[in-house]
């Protein structure tokens, strides 16, 4: 089932000095269940795409359509959580009131909220941490939280914008293997922007890879890697040809720019 469906997709902000056009004629169609990373140079338009997904701005071209809806009334069905880039937890709160935060706002009973917040924290494997403060984890386990807190109230869709792009490598290959066994057991369609070719064939189903602005598609990859993916997959003849053929994407839209 087509979950997510951008067809000839344009935006155009204005400015004050002149208009910006940000994405031009994007077609897309995203099944359910998929792991879709978005590629891309700076200012190319990723997270232009993903918060026209999530209804946070509106199109001036094309359709797009969310679990068959609107976008804004794929928002508000709860639809998707979203993950940003810095993990964006209130300090004064502890990691499981951070976590039952958003379910407070939507009304949800204080007995389920307690419930979803331990599955969701044990489901990142920070069980033991529903009672520390933000301050006392780690950059990645941070993040975590901030993932169990946009699986919270367990929408369909995650949208994760650079989440791993501050940590260090070591951190992130720790997380690219937990975010992949969190999506193979939750099932979730994710679309996850990054500006990392690794992460984007490590992590994917499919990797689209776009040019800069008016970001625009250059290639849609569908991945031929298996499901299950241990690390050392990155040292495989079939991955290295995916990520040399997104590097070819990314070349072909810098000199088409
Ligand atoms: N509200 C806005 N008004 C005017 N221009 C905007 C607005 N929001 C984004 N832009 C511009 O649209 C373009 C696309 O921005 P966007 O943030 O989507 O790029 P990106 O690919 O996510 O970049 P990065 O990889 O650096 O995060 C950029 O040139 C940006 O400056």
């Amino acid at each position: 089932m087509t979950t997510i469906s951008a067809q000839s997709l344009d935006l155009t902000f204005p400015s004050p000095d002149g208009p910006v056009h940000a994405l031009s004629d994007i077609s897309l169609d995203i099944n359910e269940g998929e792991f879709v990373s978005f590629i891309g140079p700076s200012g190319c338009g990723k997270t232009t795409f993903l918060r026209c997904v999530a209804a946070l701005e509106t199109p001036t071209g094309g359709t797009l359509t969310v679990n068959g809806m609107a976008p804004d009334d794929a928002r508000k069905a709860r639809a998707y959580g979203y993950v940003f880039q810095a993990a964006g937890l209130y300090p004064w709160r502890t990691i499981g009131r951070n976590v039952t935060l958003p379910l407070e706002i939507m009304g949800y009973s204080k007995a389920d909220r307690t419930k979803r917040m331990e599955d969701v924290l044990e489901l990142v494997e920070l069980g033991n941490f529903t009672n520390k403060y933000p301050w006392q984890l780690s950059g990645g386990m941070q993040q975590r939280a901030s993932i169990a807190r946009a699986l919270a109230f367990d929408a369909p869709i995650l949208l994760m914008d650079e989440p791993f792009g501050a940590l260090d490598e070591i951190v992130r290959d720790r997380l690219n293997e937990e975010l992949l066994s969190l999506w193979k057991r939750t099932n979730k369609t994710t679309l996850f922007v990054t500006h990392s070719i690794p992460e984007a064939v490590y992590l994917s189903t499919k990797i689209v890879v776009m040019s800069p602005r008016p970001g625009r598609i250059t290639d849609i990859i569908d991945s031929p890697l298996p499901k299950d993916r241990p690390l050392d997959i990155r040292d495989t003849p079939e991955f290295l040809a995916v990520a040399h053929r997104v590097r070819e994407g990314l070349r072909t839209g810098m000199e088409a720019a």
